[in-house]
């Protein structure tokens, strides 16, 4: 498959690595420096553009990727809140192709849907409290990450006694606070947990590289080459929506 690279940072060439380790070629990479080439032959004849960048240039990045007719993989985040119901148009309503996830690892993927379905338990445990925290690099341009408003989205969609996440400090009982800390060059760390005056439950999610984010968009890439609208890690892994029994709220 032919993939252009969209931004060349600490992602953009661990994708490169995994791309030519699965048979792929790279016939385009785009950082700050090239931006004209959006325009060239090259990028064109891309099956799939994959794009890194960061949260003030993603959205220009897709509009002018589906201007030149390219099916998109992103994994940026920060963007959505501004411009995701837009783009999500676009896709749905016009025929443009976007995969996005805040987390592209197999890993995440799997402890979303445990997340989810923890969530949907614990209306039955009105005991438990919940808390989010996630720690990453000192890099690191938004707070919270992207991976924890999406396990925060899951959490709200499940647990009735919660109605909206806040950064750091809960004022009120339905709010879910989201703790961020900014440590070295930490890959990404993820927690919820939930207390009650007897104990503590928390599922965490630790990155130990980068190679698991880089395999899951390549894995995206390959995926979305042969689809079109708004796509995600649900459309890959099906699978992972089914729950193995849903707990009765009797
Ligand atoms: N969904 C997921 O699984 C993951 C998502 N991410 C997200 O991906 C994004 C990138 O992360 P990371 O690679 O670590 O960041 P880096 O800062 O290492 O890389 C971003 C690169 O994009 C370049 N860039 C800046 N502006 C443009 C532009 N207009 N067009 C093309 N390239 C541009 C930067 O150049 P310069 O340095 O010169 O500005 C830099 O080389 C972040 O939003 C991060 O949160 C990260 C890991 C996993
Ligand atoms: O910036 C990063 O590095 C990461 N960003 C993503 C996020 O915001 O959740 C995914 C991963 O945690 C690494």
């Amino acid at each position: 498959m032919k993939i252009a690279l969209i931004g060349y940072g600490k992602m953009g060439k661990e994708l490169e690595k995994v791309a030519l380790s699965r048979g792929h070629e790279i016939v385009c990479i785009i950082d700050i420096n090239n931006q004209d080439d959006f325009e060239s032959e090259a990028f064109r004849s891309a099956d799939v553009a994959i794009e890194f960048t960061n949260p003030m240039v993603a959205y220009s990045n897709y509009i002018r990727t589906f201007k030149a007719g390219v099916k998109l993989v992103s994994g940026s985040t920060g963007w959505m809140a501004e411009h995701g119901d837009e783009i999500k148009e676009l896709c749905e309503k016009e025929g443009k192709t976007l995969f996005w996830s805040s987390n592209f690892s197999l890993g995440v993927a799997i402890f979303s849907a445990v997340n989810k379905y923890l969530a949907k338990i614990m209306n039955q445990f009105p005991a438990y409290d919940v808390t989010m925290s996630e720690t990453h690099h000192i890099h690191k341009l938004d707070a919270p990450s992207g991976t924890a408003i999406t396990l925060a989205e899951g959490i709200l969609e499940n647990l009735d006694r919660k109605s909206h996440w806040v950064k750091e400090e809960a004022a009120t009982t339905d709010e879910l606070p989201i703790h961020s800390i900014r440590e070295g060059e930490v890959f990404g760390i993820h927690t919820v947990r939930y207390d009650s005056a007897a104990d503590s439950i928390s599922i965490t999610h630790d990155a130990k590289n980068r190679g698991g984010f880089a395999l899951g968009a390549i894995l995206a890439a390959e995926y979305t080459a042969g689809k079109q609208g708004y796509l995600g890690m649900s459309d890959l892994f099906p699978f992972l929506a089914d729950e193995p029994s849903k707990p009765s709220s009797k």
